[in-house]
């Protein structure tokens, strides 16, 4: 019987902190292949991605241009895969371009909108292809969210507090805003009013989704990615936190999707829909 090709793997933004944690997870897994490693910024072309990442040379030079890195995987035996840790800036036209060349996007990066991730569903199903767009691939956190909507039957008053470093772009994060979606799926409203209540400094109470869940941001060096959702009633309260301390954590979730999106034929949202 023929061996299994190796899966084609083009890393976007492979130069940034989740890129070189994912250069080493592809690197070290025995059924892919890193063919692209392409990051834009100007520092960083013609390196050694291996060397960069840490894990010794890999002979793939960082480039800056997506589409000839796209172009190449599909020259590869295997159906190639993109994952994207870019900026919320440019995610969109990056997953339409990979769709574009029959590339499985695996999105990590955060920052689209309701409206574009919809639109990119829509884009995947008419190329019958599989793509997956997960704000947060890790596992405790999957965990975290299931224990959040289970708890969500019983309580009605809830806030998101979600706290990262400070050079995140995007706020709230894509990861508390995915939590506050599954919280809404049971079609009920939080939080109903007991004062009137007035911000005399503009966001102290946070924002507030359509179903009354109140999310805070907080950024400061010293952090790397922290969730807490705590629910309230009368004499207790009940709180789940999930803390990170090193971004290999996502890491499991990131092969993980990898191999999952291959067979797909449409666009997945959210790591609980592959486990
Ligand atoms: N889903 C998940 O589990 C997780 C998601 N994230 C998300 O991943 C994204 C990246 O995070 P992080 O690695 O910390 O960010 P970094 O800023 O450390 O890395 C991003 C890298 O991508 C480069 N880049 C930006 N835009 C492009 C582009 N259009 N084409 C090619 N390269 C580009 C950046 O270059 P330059 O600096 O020059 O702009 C940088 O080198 C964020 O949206 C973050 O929220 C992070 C952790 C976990
Ligand atoms: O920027 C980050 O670091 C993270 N971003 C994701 C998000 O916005 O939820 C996932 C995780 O929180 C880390």
């Amino acid at each position: 019987m023929a061996s299994q090709a190796a899966i084609p793997v083009v890393v976007n933004g492979a130069g940034g902190k989740m890129g070189r944690e994912v250069v080493k997870a592809v690197a070290a897994a025995d059924d892919m292949s890193l063919v692209a490693a392409v990051d834009r910024s100007p520092d960083l072309q013609g390196q050694d991605i291996g060397e960069l990442a840490g894990c010794g040379e890999l002979e793939v030079p960082i480039v800056n241009d997506l589409q000839a890195a796209l172009v190449l995987s599909t020259q590869e035996r295997g159906t190639p895969v993109m994952v994207d840790f870019t900026h919320p800036d440019s995610v969109y036209d990056n997953v339409r371009t990979a769709i574009a060349y029959g590339v499985r996007p695996v999105v990590g990066t955060t920052g689209l909108s309701a409206e574009e991730i919809q639109d990119l569903a829509e884009f995947a199903d008419k190329a019958s292809t599989g793509a997956a767009i997960i704000p947060n691939f890790s596992i405790g956190m999957v965990l975290l969210q299931q224990a959040a909507v289970r708890a969500s039957q019983y309580f009605d008053h809830v806030e998101i507090l979600e706290l990262h470093h400070n050079q995140k772009a995007d706020a709230p994060s894509g990861t508390a805003i995915q939590t506050a979606q599954l919280l809404a799926e049971l079609g009920k409203s939080y939080n109903p009013a007991r004062v009137n209540e007035t911000e005399k400094m503009p966001g102290a109470r946070g924002t507030c989704t359509s179903e009354g869940i109140r999310i805070h941001s907080i950024r400061l060096p010293g952090l790397i990615a922290h969730q807490e959702v705590i629910f309230g009633a009368p004499g207790e309260l009940y709180t789940l936190r999930h803390d990170t301390s090193d971004r290999a954590c996502y890491m499991p979730g990131v092969l993980l999707t990898i191999r999952k999106v291959l067979p797909l034929k449409s666009l997945v949202y959210g790591l609980e829909k592959l486990l």
